[in-house]
């Protein structure tokens, strides 16, 4: 029985910059958190540095980055020092990434069952017909109802939210102890959003995998996960548990709570968000 508050990942002091035309862009500034088998959400608007720390815990970010940290752990692996082979050893079979649109990240002239049954393959060293199997048994897991149909698709022949699911099976087959989701439902409708969402709830619930979510939608973290980091300008500004958000005391989060629409309270004006050079600093 793994120990839920042992993390899984720890994170102190990563900064990620980016060397540009008009001098260096400090994306990420002296960032530290921990990730145990719970759901973290990471919020921010457009541009603080929430891709980014996930690609950079990937170590997926443009050859050009330079990121810098005291410490960068996964589980017992030195993120900072590992070889390109350890990272991808581990990328994809104990982390996992679900990014917005499936379309981009199933290959096009692949049958998605395919796809599915070549992670497996490539993970496990299983044979062909095992995998199949396991890849059948995963497309219901995720509630696809015609396993053996959706098998032989294609990526353009699923619905965004299908594909969604398709991407979570493919991702959740080889039992990761960490999966990343960079705005995995921004681009599904309400309903099919809940019901995607309910079924990776439920998948890491079952496996005690650790999630980082990675969205804009405060109300969509605050329902989902069980703490919220809060970055502005490539700084946490606060980490809080999701139930106390709403207790939240930083003024950029108080901010984004007085922004949200409300049905109960509706408002005549929306309020301009306040930004303060002096959040981005230590
Ligand atoms: N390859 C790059 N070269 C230069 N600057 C970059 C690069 N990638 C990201 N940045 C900059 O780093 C900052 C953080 O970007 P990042 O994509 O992490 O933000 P984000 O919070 O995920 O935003 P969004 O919600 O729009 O995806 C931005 O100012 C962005 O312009």
């Amino acid at each position: 029985m793994p120990d839920l508050f042992q993390p899984i990942l720890s994170v102190k002091n990563m900064s990620v910059q980016f060397p540009t035309l008009s001098g260096a862009v400090t994306a990420v500034k002296d960032i530290s958190f921990d990730v145990g088998r719970e759901k973290v959400g990471i919020i921010g608007e457009s541009g603080s540095g929430k891709s980014t720390t996930g690609r950079a815990i990937m170590r997926l970010q443009p050859a050009n980055a330079r990121v810098v940290a005291e410490e960068m752990r996964f589980e017992e692996v030195d993120l900072l020092g590992a070889s390109e082979a350890d990272m991808r050893a581990i990328r994809g079979r104990r982390i996992s990434m679900i990014l917005q649109d499936p379309k981009y990240s199933l290959n096009p002239v692949m049958t998605v069952g395919e796809q599915i049954a070549e992670t497996v393959i490539l993970h496990e060293r299983i044979g062909r017909r095992q995998a199949r199997q396991r890849t059948l048994a995963m497309l219901e897991r995720v509630h696809i109802r015609d396993p053996e149909r959706v098998f032989n698709l294609y990526p353009h022949e699923v619905s965004g939210g299908m594909g969604q699911r398709i991407m979570i099976s493919m991702m959740l087959i080889s039992s990761p102890s960490l999966i990343i989701a960079d705005e995995p439902t921004s681009a599904l409708d309400v309903t099919v959003r809940q019901h995607v969402l309910s079924i990776l709830d439920d998948l890491i619930a079952e496996r005690d995998i650790g999630l980082i979510f990675i969205s804009h939608d405060l109300n969509l973290v605050k329902s989902f996960c069980d703490r919220v980091i809060i970055m502005y300008a490539g700084r946490i500004v606060e980490t809080l548990e999701a139930c106390r958000l709403n207790h939240a005391t930083h003024p950029y989060t108080r901010g984004l709570l007085e922004a949200l629409p409300s049905l109960d309270h509706p408002k005549d004006r929306l309020q301009v968000l306040r930004r303060e050079a002096s959040w981005a600093e230590a």
